[in-house]
This record gives structure tokens, sequence and C-alpha cells, in this order.
């Protein structure tokens, strides 16, 4: 996948989807689908087009280059830094750092990532400006798809029917995607389901971000489609987790790296450059994320523990899917103590992970 914050290297036409995207949850999927070459194809179909002409696959007759420059490229749309960060001066942490995010839309099938470098004279745009000068000059867009909530344009004041508005002056669609809700928990709930609840059940980063911090692990895992995850390199730790009999990896992530609730976890484990016929659910394991402080630690951590893992892990990276939260971390009167919690920890997750 393209990705790239030059006006220069983008590839045109484009099909965009806009917006930030950080943890490309459900919600966003929804809006990234009908960009996305298969959908652009039966869209057309339905509208009768003879996809010969316009097709988003290479065309028979054309040389590779042609066919490419023809093709009309789905790409995401985001803003970098994330406008939050810009209007606050606060770094953000993020539920995907820029590799993740970029590891996920390549997933789901996107093209090219294009980041718009927020500042000054980007957030100053009117709606209309944006429309002329990005999307259209910039992107040569012919297809957008946005969220209903959408807001955009000098101090968010163009909404998405603006947006159907000013594309239309272009021949462009605008798909304008239904706000996504999490159905899991409006049928939990009893039968006069109002506007309330469905506005504090839009699937959103923030949702998510609260859901991580109270340990809700299922609840932010069923708003993504897919596990949380902290992914990082294996450095060296204060190697005291041997001298009990849990080993740990301790990994390194990325600075930006939003982290959940500190505590313990169970959780499922790849590792990178293993094996690829060994299944990724074979490594099963539990997680500390905290400050250690029965053994005094100087310094927050992020550890692991895999069961049944012979060999150090060392470099390697490892991808770690949050299952479920276990319990806060404790300060306990002796490493004897500390170690027969983690025995506990261990036997409990094993029965969580079996039951997954
Ligand atoms: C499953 C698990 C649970 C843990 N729970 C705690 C805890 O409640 N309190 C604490 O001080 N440390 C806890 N730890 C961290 C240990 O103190 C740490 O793994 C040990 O000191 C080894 O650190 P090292 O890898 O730097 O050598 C836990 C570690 C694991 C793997
Ligand atoms: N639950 C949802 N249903 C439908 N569209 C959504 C949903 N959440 C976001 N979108 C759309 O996806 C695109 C990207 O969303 P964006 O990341 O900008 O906002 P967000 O997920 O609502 O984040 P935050 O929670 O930080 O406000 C936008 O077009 C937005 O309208």
């Amino acid at each position: 996948m393209l990705v790239t914050s030059s006006t220069e290297g983008i590839l045109t036409p484009t099909a965009v989807a806009l917006g930030k995207f950080d943890g490309v949850h459900i919600g966003h999927q929804r809006v990234i689908q009908p960009i996305l070459p298969s959908a652009q194809d039966q869209e057309r179909r339905g509208n009768g087009e003879n996809l010969a002409e316009k097709s988003t696959l290479p065309t028979g007759n054309l040389t590779p280059l042609e066919s490419q420059k023809k093709r009309i490229h789905s790409t995401v749309v985001t803003f970098d830094p994330h406008p939050h960060e810009f209007f606050t001066g606060q770094p953000r942490t993020l539920l995907t750092p820029l590799d993740e995010k970029v590891e996920q839309l390549r997933s789901l099938g996107v093209e090219q990532l294009v980041l718009l470098p927020f500042d000054k004279e980007l957030s100053a745009l009117s709606p209309q400006d944006f429309v002329a000068k990005i999307l259209v000059q910039q992107l040569q867009c012919q297809q957008i798809s946005v969220g209903e909530d959408f807001c955009f344009g000098k101090k968010r004041t163009g909404t998405a029917k603006d947006l159907q508005t000013l594309a239309a002056k272009f021949n462009i669609p605008v798909t304008i995607v239904p706000i996504q809700t999490d159905i899991d928990e409006l049928s939990t709930k009893s039968s006069d389901i109002n506007t309330t609840l469905t506005e504090n059940n839009r699937i959103s980063t923030s949702l998510i971000r609260q859901s991580l911090e109270a340990g809700d692990i299922e609840k932010a895992n069923r708003l993504l489609g897919r596990p949380y995850t902290l992914t990082g390199v294996v450095i060296p730790g204060q190697k005291l987790g041997r001298t009990i009999g849990f080993p740990t990896a301790n990994l390194q992530l990325p600075k930006d790296k939003f982290l959940p609730h500190q505590g313990v976890y169970a959780v499922r484990v790849v590792i990178h450059s293993q094996n690829p016929e060994v299944s990724a659910n074979e490594n099963l394991g539990v997680m500390n994320i905290g400050n250690r402080p029965t053994v005094n630690g100087t310094h927050f951590a992020v550890e692991v523990h895999l069961f049944d893992w012979p060999d150090d892990l060392y470099s390697k990276e490892l991808v770690v899917q949050l299952v479920k939260f276990l319990r806060p971390e404790q300060k306990f009167p002796s490493l004897e103590a500390l170690k027969t919690q983690i025995q506990l920890d261990c036997t409990v997750a094993r029965e969580i992970l079996a039951s997954y």
C-alpha cells in the first residue's frame, strides 16, 4: 500500500474515504467499504456502466502503466498530525499508530493512504476550497465516502450533506454511511431505547478508548471488529521474572500507542518471523502492564509471559492480542506471594483462552 504525505506521488484518479480513522473500527470499515475496488465495480454494474471502459481492474489492451493510470485508486485521506493534537498542542496517543493503521487499511484492500499535513493553511480552508483544491485538484477524486456525522473545513463548518452538494458540482457522488452503533449494547438494554442511548453507543474512537481504560476488552474488541493489539519488539528487562519461574518478554511499543487499564490480561500472541505453518493461536499467555511495585520497579513496563515457550524472544516482534482483563496490578509483600498470584493468573487465563 502506498503511504504519502506529498501531493506529488499520489496515484490518481481516486475514490476517497475521509476522516481520522484512528482504530479503523467497525464504523470506519463501513465508510471505507464503498471505495474498495470490488464495491466500485458493483456500483457501476448497478448503474449499467460498461466496466471495460472504466474498470478498477487493469483492462486487456492497455499496457500495465496505462492501466495503472486509468484505474480509480481506493484511497483513505486522513490528517497528520491528528487535528486534536494540532489545536491543543498536546501529543495524542492513538489506538492505531501509523504502522498499525497502514496494516489494517492494507488488510481491508485500501490501495493508498494520503496523510494531509494538518497545518494552519489546511485548517483554514473553507468547505468549498477543501473540495475544489484538495479533493478535485490534488486527488482527482471520482467518488467519496464519509460517515453521517462527518464535518470538514474551517471550524468544522461543512457537514456530510454540504460535501454532497459541493461535490455534485463536479459530478462526484458522495456515499453517506449511516451512524453505526454498538448493537449488542442496545439489545441488552430495556425497551425504552432512546436517542441518548444511541448517541452514547455510536461506535467511535472515544468509546473504544473508554472501554479499554475501564478494562472492558470484550467491548473494545467488539467495536473494533478484531482484538485490540499491542505490537512491539522484545527488549531486555531486569531478568527477575525467570528467577520466580515466569520469564517475561518486555515490549517496546510506539511512543504514541494508547495503553489500556494497568494490570494483568489473558492474551494471544503472534510472533513475527515464526514458522508460518505454526498456528498463531498456539501462543497463549498472560501480560502485565504497570510499574511492578512488588520489585520496586522504576519504570512503566509491558511484559508478556508465554505458556510453554522454551526459547528467549529478544529482538522478535510480538503482536499481543488482548482477550480479557484479569485484575489490577498490586504490591505484594514478597516475591513468593507474587509468584503464587501469577500462577493463579495463568490458570485463570488458560481457562478463559480455551473458551474464546
Ligand atoms: C502475569 C503477571 C502478573 C504480574 N502482576 C504483578 C503485580 O501484581 N504486581 C507487581 O508488582 N508485578 C507484577 N508482575 C510483574 C513482575 O513483577 C515482573 O514480571 C517481574 O518482576 C520480572 O520483571 P523483569 O521481566 O523485568 O525481570 C506481573 C507479571 C506477570 C507476567
Ligand atoms: N460509528 C460510525 N458510523 C458511521 N460512520 C462513522 C462512524 N464513526 C466514524 N465514522 C466516519 O468515519 C470517518 C472517519 O471517522 P473519524 O475517525 O474522523 O471520527 P470518529 O471515529 O468519530 O472519531 P472520534 O471518536 O475521535 O470522534 C468519518 O467520515 C466519520 O464520519
